[in-house]
């Protein structure tokens, strides 16, 4: 049974792979702002871009990375040499309760480039059926592979997120763009452009009713959701949840692309919500930012961001699934942080920290505070990534159901048995600051 299986896949990845290769008949140049250029040969769409480039250290899931809204307006460098070995699966479930209609985390491809050290021409895995160059071409975005990413990745390791050009085909032969050329994609609301335009709905039967503002949220974090039992509605970024929060038990505000500065608006939405509705709310790396900036804190751009699945936070508080004095390997993706302000705004303490850089990773309502919200830097939906931090969502959507509803909990499954918990470890502060 076995053998079959795996013959049936080598003829299906065979019969793919001979017409999926890349487009190695262009040449392609990666432009960085400050000045370097990088050559190499292009694949997926012929056609030049600018973005902000940044690295991912993720070893898998780069169909995951590259559907995910944060990604929006962002060049990628995978730095893994090998990006497109398992190919590309059908982005399509069928319908039914416990789905959110696609298999990776959005429709397509939401990053505006991609950048690799070599790109699989072959490909092989059961679910794929076409090859990341196919893929890209498809979607109409373009790639560069036979770079260096290990010397890209040294240069925005010491200069930090750096605004980048590819150019592919004639326009490579165009001098590099000035420094006014460059496109910053933080200048724009790029949550306004990937959050959903009209409110719907998933799993209506659930029991526990949850409304999400999408500022971008990635599928894994409704399917989290959804899995247990939650019915949810998916709202625009900028809906006026007040109007309707009667009609909800929990709040939980997603990820999203950009500058949180643009949603500013929501900020305050939710500080009156807080002020006047005493349900759970979770938020989750831009969500997070935004309860954040709710609760008085400043939210900064830093220098590297933070990206990959495997980043290292202490927990400084326990809270439902997790401990303090626990260090939690999480899957990361984003510019800016919360500033670490000392004294905190009342009612609120720092639930996360960063291992290595030190940033806010998570806040949390005090107990005395009377509300039950959080929000966390990292992704416990992870996809790609560890689910040191999955139950989360048990969590969330647990005091969603005791709340006045009084309906069982959950029982969250331990992840993370073997680890021991170090009370009073606290991690140094360290500053990260750019090589001059
Ligand atoms: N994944 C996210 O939600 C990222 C949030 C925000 N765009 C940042 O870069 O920090």
């Amino acid at each position: 049974m076995i053998s079959r299986t795996i013959f049936r896949n080598q003829v299906i990845c065979r019969r793919f792979a001979t017409h999926a290769g890349p487009n190695t008949s262009l040449p392609a140049v990666l432009h960085l702002k400050s000045g370097q250029s990088f050559s190499g040969r292009s694949f997926g769409a012929p056609k030049s871009i600018f973005g902000e480039t940044v690295f991912s250290t993720s070893i898998t899931s780069y169909t995951e990375s590259m559907t995910d809204p944060s990604y929006r307006g962002q060049i990628l460098v995978f730095t893994t040499p090998l990006i497109g070995n398992y190919g590309v699966p059908l982005n399509k479930t069928p319908i039914d309760s416990q789905d959110v209609g696609v298999i990776l985390e959005s429709e397509g491809i939401q990053c505006s480039a991609v950048v690799v050290a070599d790109v699989a021409e072959k490909f092989s895995h059961h679910a794929a059926v076409e090859s990341l160059a196919s893929w890209c071409r498809r979607s109409n975005v373009p790639g560069i592979t036979g770079v260096d990413t290990r010397e890209i990745t040294r240069l925005l390791r010491d200069q930090g997120t750096t605004l980048g050009r590819l150019a592919v085909g004639a326009d490579t032969s165009a001098p590099s763009p000035t420094a006014e050329q460059y496109w910053d994609p933080t200048t724009e609301n790029l949550v306004d452009q990937v959050s959903t335009k009209a409110p719907y709905h998933l799993n209506p039967s659930g029991d526990v009713k949850i409304a999400v503002l999408d500022f971008g949220a990635k599928a894994n974090i409704l399917r989290s959701l959804v899995r247990r039992n939650a019915a949810v509605t998916v709202l625009p970024w900028n809906f006026d949840f007040n109007a309707v929060r009667d009609q909800f038990h929990g709040l939980f505000l997603s990820n999203g692309p950009g500058a949180p500065g643009h949603c500013m608006e929501a900020a305050m939405k939710l500080r009156k919500t807080l002020q006047e509705w005493d349900k759970p709310v979770f938020g989750i790396c831009m969500g997070h930012q935004i309860i954040g900036m709710a609760a008085g804190l400043e939210a900064y751009r830093m220098t590297f961001g933070n990206r990959g699945h495997n980043q290292p936070v202490l927990a400084l508080a326990s809270s439902g699934s997790i401990k303090a004095g626990r260090v939690y390997v999480t899957s990361q993706n984003h510019q800016y942080a919360l500033r670490l302000s000392d004294p905190f705004p009342e009612g609120w303490e720092p639930f996360f920290i960063n291992c290595n850089d030190s940033s806010v990773e998570g806040i949390k309502s005090t107990a005395g505070s009377g509300r039950k919200v959080w929000g966390v830097q990292f992704h416990p939906e992870s996809a790609g990534g560890p689910l040191d931090t999955i139950e989360m969502f048990t969590d969330f959507i647990n005091e969603c159901r005791a709340h006045k509803l009084l309906l069982p909990k959950i029982t969250p499954v331990d992840v993370t048995p073997g680890l021991k918990t170090v009370p009073g470890f606290t991690v140094p502060r360290r500053e990260v600051t750019a090589v001059a």
